[in-house]
């Protein structure tokens, strides 16, 4: 269990961490989730205390990190897969890495299997792949074998075998009884990985909630195909709808339900092809939340065609 109380980091006029209140559980993925510059790396890297708090506190099974007796079995971080020294084997690195812990040759073994490293030990880490690197990163933190792990944007450069990989691993590492914090700025990737989220921008907590009611929260719209869509665009728009087109040519309509849509298409006597109300993504929920604590927009405003949750 991770708790985090009015957790502050200033750099100097720069608020990265601006008092936050959370607890992180066990048994269930918690997704942090930020856009860029949100706070997430500083928030878990004081958790880890590798930073110190200007104010408040991060504590892991109730102790601040510097003060558990034996802190790699109790929590473990993949922060930066870059770490390991590239002229060491994979088997060297973790074996340094387990003596200095005082843990036993043979959980090297394990955690190379575990991570599907196991025929490329014996390779320099140099030569690696971004994605071996990266499950080099999860052995070490694997290493003790702790009940709380740490994760900041695993999936990051992958290809989608190694995303898939570390989506199951997050999952059965929950399902064990670990406490799972996994950071990313990919909401698709939450929303298929993580049972709870915490959402952040600019140091600031927006959202701690379950990730079925944030996407139930979010307003949805109503996805329409029409042989006639402009005919039924400036009809729509009459009722007050804000209607978008999407790459395809269909419509995407908000503020008129799925039924109303298809009373104002029969009035004007439109064929439609296609009537699908649609939940919000969790992207677009996302969006929704943060769209007033994003530091760096684009101009343009995306078109999420995200199929319906
Ligand atoms: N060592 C530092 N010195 C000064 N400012 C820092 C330092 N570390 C982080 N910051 C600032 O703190 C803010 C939060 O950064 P942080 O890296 O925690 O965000 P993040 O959510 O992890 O974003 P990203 O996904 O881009 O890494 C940013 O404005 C960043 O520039």
């Amino acid at each position: 269990m991770i708790r985090v109380r009015g957790l502050t980091k200033r750099y100097g006029a720069t608020t990265a961490v601006d008092r936050l209140d959370f607890d992180v559980h066990p048994g269930v993925v918690t997704g942090f989730l930020g856009p860029n510059g949100a706070g997430k790396s500083t928030t878990m890297r004081m958790i880890l205390g590798l930073d110190t708090p200007t104010a408040g506190t991060a504590t892991v099974n109730g102790r601040r990190y510097r003060d558990l007796p034996a802190p790699t079995r109790e929590v473990g971080a993949l922060l930066d897969p870059g770490a390991a020294h590239p002229g060491r084997t994979a088997r060297a690195h973790l074996l340094w890495l387990a003596r200095g812990a005082g843990l036993p040759r043979r959980r090297v073994e394990e955690v190379l299997d575990l991570v599907g490293l196991a025929s490329a030990a014996h390779r320099r880490v140099g030569g690696f792949s971004l994605g071996m690197r990266q499950r080099l990163g999860i052995a070490a933190a694997l290493l003790g074998d702790p009940g709380v792990l740490l994760f900041d944007e695993p999936v990051n450069g992958l290809d989608p075998e190694g995303i898939r990989w570390i989506r199951g691993l997050l999952r059965d590492l929950a399902a064990e009884g670990r406490t799972v914090l996994v950071s990313s700025h990919l909401m698709s990737e939450m929303q298929a990985t993580a049972d709870h989220v915490l959402v952040i921008g600019r140091g600031r907590l927006i959202a701690d909630v379950g990730v079925a009611e944030l996407t139930a929260r979010g307003s949805g719209d109503v996805r329409v195909a029409a042989a006639d869509p402009a005919v039924l665009a400036a009809a729509l728009a009459a009722e007050g709808a804000a209607v978008r087109t999407a790459d395809d040519g269909a419509l995407l309509v908000g503020g008129l339900d799925a039924a109303r849509v298809g009373e104002v298409a029969l009035r004007r006597r439109i064929a439609l092809r296609e009537l699908t109300p649609r939940r919000a993504s969790l992207e677009e929920a996302f969006m929704e939340l943060t769209a007033a604590s994003v530091q760096h927009r684009s101009g343009t405003t995306p078109v999420p065609e995200g199929s319906p949750a």
